[in-house]
């Protein structure tokens, strides 16, 4: 055996030496016409994948690094790289250099090799790539359907990986350096009504899914949400729970602070695909301008003693909406908040551009039983009957119902804090028959003096009470109540009401007026049905009487 060995090393250095004698034409030659001889019976083809091709990123290259990356783990393998960086949510996995591992795809072994050269090359890695061999036999799968699968594949691992980060606009650009959002809320934690909450992730999912759907239609790809509602009731919270769940990024504008109609189109050009882009307090940036008119002045405003103008325009902000800027990029969402969605031109609101109207509303006793949940860890309290009964009398906002609910840890304290505190704003907001003593038949007491107040009707008078009748609405609360007059003539006597003069702004009122007619229309419809039943008990009589 050892002298075989040794007659092979011989013929081995015989050959060296001669083949070194020979002219360099004749020994390129001869190492090709030998490497074609020796092709013959390898099986195995190679294909090389370089971190860099022609000074651009190789997306093979990376997408191999992350499609292998998170193999790794569950392989064994001698020696792995481990890393964990500010930007991405998990552990990063990779291999060492001169390592090889085999990835299985479709039952096929492919093996991938992993090199680098930190002498060449002009980035700090020097240059980097995978080897990939397979049967020769597989090429066209490898090409047509494992590359396409792996970059695939290594696109949902990043947008798994991600994490969430917020560009602001300051001075006509967004910020250089965005940053990473850590807000804990999410679908789980945000306090909504249960129906709306489902619907809405839904949609979010499905807008997700439909990237094909879009192009088959030939629809940009990007859907519209209006988040309006009173302060406080978690349209912030609410982004961040769909920016979180989405695992996009948020460009956040205000667009006062945004220069010119061409600024804001540029702003928008330069926002990442799949990200949601926010314009908070829309109704504030943008006011109603006289379109027909055909003049669109820039509004101008004080500020710090200063004149200064708005000069985004509404047809500035439509061409932002669904102007031909609007199709470059992909999986746009765009949220607009406002605290008065009447403020808001129509033109703006309707589908295509607002495509879903989120109305984020007081908190309702659905929504504080999440937050006691959240903030005290507890399903029930004896206590919540009471706050069961005082919510729909007080206009409160969710931040404030979690803020008095995290005022203690002790439920009891905690619950009974919230009592007081929606027991003295309904006193505040001009309810004056309340004792914060007797909070628990309030709300049985005033509802009666409701019906009789609110209709100078001979339903009152003939001690029918509203419960016998069947009204169509739900019971009229308190805060109403006191803005109507004993006679009914509650529209005429609107303004002089405690309520009315507490609140300021127009859109209490607006809210007030809304309130007013949904009470005043179930009572029309409760009076028609009385009417009817009358109707039917006089026809009963004269038939008796004709028989008599
Ligand atoms: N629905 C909710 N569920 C859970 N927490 C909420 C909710 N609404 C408000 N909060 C709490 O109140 C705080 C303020 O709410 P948020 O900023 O989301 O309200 P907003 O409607 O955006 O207010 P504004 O109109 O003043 O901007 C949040 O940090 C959050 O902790």
């Amino acid at each position: 055996m050892n002298s075989v060995w040794a007659l092979l090393a011989s013929i081995a250095l015989i050959r060296t030496t001669l083949y070194n004698y020979l002219p360099e034409k004749l020994r390129l030659y001869i190492s090709a016409r030998f490497e074609e001889w020796t092709r013959r019976f390898n099986t195995d083809e190679t294909m090389v994948f370089k971190d860099y091709q022609s000074s651009k990123m190789n997306q093979l290259f990376q997408a191999a690094n992350l499609y292998l990356g998170e193999s790794l783990p569950t392989i064994s393998i001698p020696r792995v790289t481990v890393e964990k960086t500010e930007n991405v949510r998990n552990l990063t996995f990779s291999m060492e250099k001169n390592t090889e591992m085999i990835d299985v795809y479709e039952n096929i072994p492919m093996k991938w090799k992993y090199f680098s050269d930190y002498s060449q090359g002009m980035s700090k890695h020097g240059i980097r790539w995978y080897e990939l061999s397979f049967h020769k036999e597989y090429k066209s799968l490898v090409t047509n359907c494992y590359l396409p699968y792996i970059l695939e594949r290594a696109n949902k691992i990043k947008e798994r990986n991600r994490v969430v980060q917020l560009h602001t606009a300051a001075h006509d650009f967004w910020t250089p350096k965005p940053v990473i959002i850590q807000h804990p809320m999410t679908f789980e934690t945000l306090a909504m009504d249960g129906n709306l909450k489902k619907e809405l992730v839904e949609d979010l999912d499905r807008f997700m899914n439909s990237k094909e759907y879009y192009q088959q239609i030939g629809k940009v790809w990007k859907r519209g949400y209006l988040l309006y509602g009173p302060p406080g009731t978690g349209k912030s919270s609410l982004i961040a729970a769909m920016a979180n769940h989405l695992n996009f990024d948020i460009y956040n504008s205000n667009l006062s602070a945004v220069s010119s109609d061409f600024v804001l189109q540029n702003l928008l050009l330069s926002t990442a695909n799949r990200s949601i882009l926010v314009i908070e307090d829309i109704d504030c940036s943008i006011k109603l301008q006289n379109r027909e008119s055909g003049i669109e002045q820039p509004i101008k405003y004080q500020q710090q003693n200063k004149l200064m103008f708005l000069q985004v325009t509404l047809s500035g902000l439509l061409n932002f909406f669904d102007g031909i800027l609007s199709c470059c990029g992909e999986g746009k969402i765009l949220v607009a908040t406002t605290n008065y969605k009447d403020r808001i031109d129509r033109a703006l609101l309707r589908a295509g551009r607002m495509d879903m109207h989120i109305y984020l509303t007081y908190c309702t006793f659905s929504a504080f039983k999440q937050l006691a949940l959240r903030c005290l860890e507890i399903s029930d309290h004896s206590l919540f009957h009471h706050i069961e009964k005082l919510l729909p009398k007080v206009k409160v906002s969710p931040a404030e119902v979690a803020g008095e609910l995290m005022k203690t840890r002790d439920p009891k304290a905690s619950t009974e804090g919230l009592i007081k505190h929606l027991e003295e704003k309904l006193i505040a907001d001009g309810n004056s028959e309340v004792s914060p003593k007797h909070h628990s038949s309030l709300s049985q007491t005033s509802n009666c003096q409701v019906h009789k107040s609110s209709i100078s009707l001979p339903l009152a008078c003939n001690g029918a009470s509203m419960d016998n009748v069947k009204s169509p609405g739900p019971k009229p609360d308190v805060s109403v109540k006191s803005k109507l007059t004993a006679d009914g003539e509650g529209d005429n006597n609107f303004e002089k009401t405690d309520l009315v003069r507490d609140r300021s702004s127009r859109h209490n009122i607006l809210q007030v007026i809304e309130d007013m007619e949904k009470e005043l229309l179930s009572y029309k419809e409760a009076i028609i049905a009385l009417q009817k039943k009358s109707c039917g008990t006089l026809n009963k009589l004269a038939g008796i009487k004709a028989t008599i």
